[in-house]
């Protein structure tokens, strides 16, 4: 029906689709690589079909301007998700919330109450201390020249850090479930981001052909469970007069007040915790592992950035987060990483509230807007020899992360953009410094920098395929 009323209209050009099954076929297991190639093809501008959901496939920096600020009101929604129907409370979250009022006053409240930069700077002692455990263990593995599983440490302690800041306090492993932590929050951005038929068919959704509504209503139980706990916790800390105030009951007291100009319950104070749980220790962690392996691989650059660390700070001491501001070439490491490993190299999903038409093309209401970042960041037209890991390529250059400039939006832009941006860079800066700073890295068994495997494994997060294993050995005097 759709497509016969738009038949007149210009939509954008695409692949042919099969009748029902539309474009499905054509992915395979890293949708932003395929989606690249189609691209190629078809244009920046690209319509598919993915079952009855017409969507559209956006992969130039003028396209995503187009889609992401001209008309930004128009695709600034989210479209029907059925992993957070299961996980984020019937889509009460702010990641997967539809446009409108709710959406708008809970990312407000969760900008001002956690994301802010004064509450980022009432952490900072936290992670100080917190990266600090972390260059211990790591100084105890260099004695012995241990090899260390680089991802893991560095995913534990995003664990922590994001507990303490959202939750109050450290939580074991043990506490979510037997798997822990970061089992859990991999299978969440897999269900979450894996094609689902029950997204494109809504009556196809009840049979759960792929097995993925049991795996979500699996994972839904134990964050629910957990999230149970930890508000008991906070609830029964009150009546003891015993903790300073944390997010928790910061949202607990706007719930308990009846002040919230909008619907405000258990269930949605625990989706935008699992929200500010699931954004921020993810992406940051993953991105660190990224920036960590490219350097790795490029002993050039690591030396480079090592010296620059070397000549602000010296060898007698760690990294404190006020030097941040004077490590110029570690900024431009982290945008050349964040170029060719955004950790959601596809955003998030947008959805069109109303017919627009977008340089010339018919753009149908309810089209799903996929803006494929990772394609961006190798655009020939905008990046020289857009391969190769050269941090160099941003001397000078006035491009920064916050969404002004196209052609790099690890972040977003627009309504949509990610609102923990500021918090991200600061983890992401902080502990690449201190991890270059205080150790040099190698490989283990011999393995050389150009033999590190680089493949991605696609999820809602996009992280390494493989851990990162590495051997550290401590280079500060003291
Ligand atoms: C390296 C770090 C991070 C990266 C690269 C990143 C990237 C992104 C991207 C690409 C989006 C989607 C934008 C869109 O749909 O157009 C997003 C949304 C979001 N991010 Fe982040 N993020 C990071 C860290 C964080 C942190 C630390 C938090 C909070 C604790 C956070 C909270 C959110 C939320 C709540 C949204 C949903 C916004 C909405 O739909 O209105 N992110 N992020």
């Amino acid at each position: 029906q759709l497509l016969n009323s738009n038949k007149k209209k210009k939509l954008p050009p695409g692949p042919r689709g099969l009748p029902v099954l539309g474009n499905f076929h054509m992915l395979g297991k890293n949708p932003h690589q395929d989606l690249h190639q189609i691209a190629k093809k078809h244009g920046p501008i690209m319509y598919m079909r993915f079952g009855y959901a017409p969507t559209i496939v956006v992969s130039s920096p003028d396209a995503a301007e187009l889609f992401l600020k001209t008309y930004d009101h128009v695709f600034c929604s989210r479209p029907l998700h059925e992993a957070s129907k299961y996980i984020g409370y019937e889509q009460r979250n702010i990641i997967f919330g539809q446009y409108g009022p709710y959406w708008r006053n809970m990312r407000k409240l969760c900008t001002l109450e956690l994301l802010s930069n004064l509450k980022i700077n009432q952490f900072q002692s936290m992670r100080r201390t917190e990266v600090g455990l972390l260059i211990s263990s790591l100084k105890g593995a260099s004695k012995i020249g241990e090899i260390v599983d680089v991802s893991d440490k560095i995913a534990s302690l995003n664990v922590d850090i994001t507990c303490l800041m959202v939750f109050g306090k450290k939580y074991a492993d043990k506490d979510l479930d037997e798997k822990g932590f970061k089992a859990m929050v991999k299978e969440t951005a897999e269900v979450a981001a894996v094609p689902n038929l029950g997204d494109y068919f809504p009556y196809l959704g009840v049979l759960d052909l792929q097995g993925l509504t049991a795996r979500m209503k699996t994972v839904a139980k134990v964050f629910d469970d957990f999230l149970e706990k930890i508000i008991d916790e906070h609830v029964r800390n009150k009546e003891d007069h015993k903790q300073t105030k944390d997010f928790v009951d910061t949202m607990m007291a706007i719930m308990e007040s009846g002040d919230a100009e909008f619907e405000f319950d258990r269930r949605h104070v625990k989706a935008v915790l699992l929200d500010m749980f699931l954004a921020g220790m993810d992406t940051s962690s993953t991105t660190v592992e990224w920036v960590l392996s490219e350097l790795i691989k490029h002993p050039q650059v690591m030396k480079k950035l090592q010296k620059e660390l070397e000549d602000v700070i010296g060898l007698d001491r760690m990294v404190e987060e006020s030097d941040l501001d004077n490590l110029e070439y570690l900024n431009m490491v982290i945008k050349e990483a964040l170029r060719l490993h955004p950790v959601a190299p596809l955003l998030i999903p947008h959805a069109s509230m109303e017919d627009c038409v977008v340089d010339g093309f018919h753009i149908p209401k309810a089209s799903r807007v996929i803006v494929n970042i990772w394609a961006i960041g190798r655009d020939p037209k905008v990046w020289d020899e857009a391969e190769k890991f050269q941090p160099e390529r941003f001397l000078g250059s006035d491009i920064d992360l916050r969404g002004r400039n196209f052609q790099l939006i690890p972040f977003g832009s627009g309504r949509r953009g990610c609102p923990g941006l500021q918090l991200g860079l600061v983890i992401i800066r902080f502990l690449v410094a201190q991890l270059v700073h205080c150790f040099d890295w190698e490989l283990p068994n011999g393995m050389l920098p150009s033999d590190l495997n680089m493949d991605e494994y696609f999820g809602l997060v996009t992280t390494r395929a493989e851990h990162l294993m590495a051997i550290p050995t401590y280079r500060l005097h003291k």
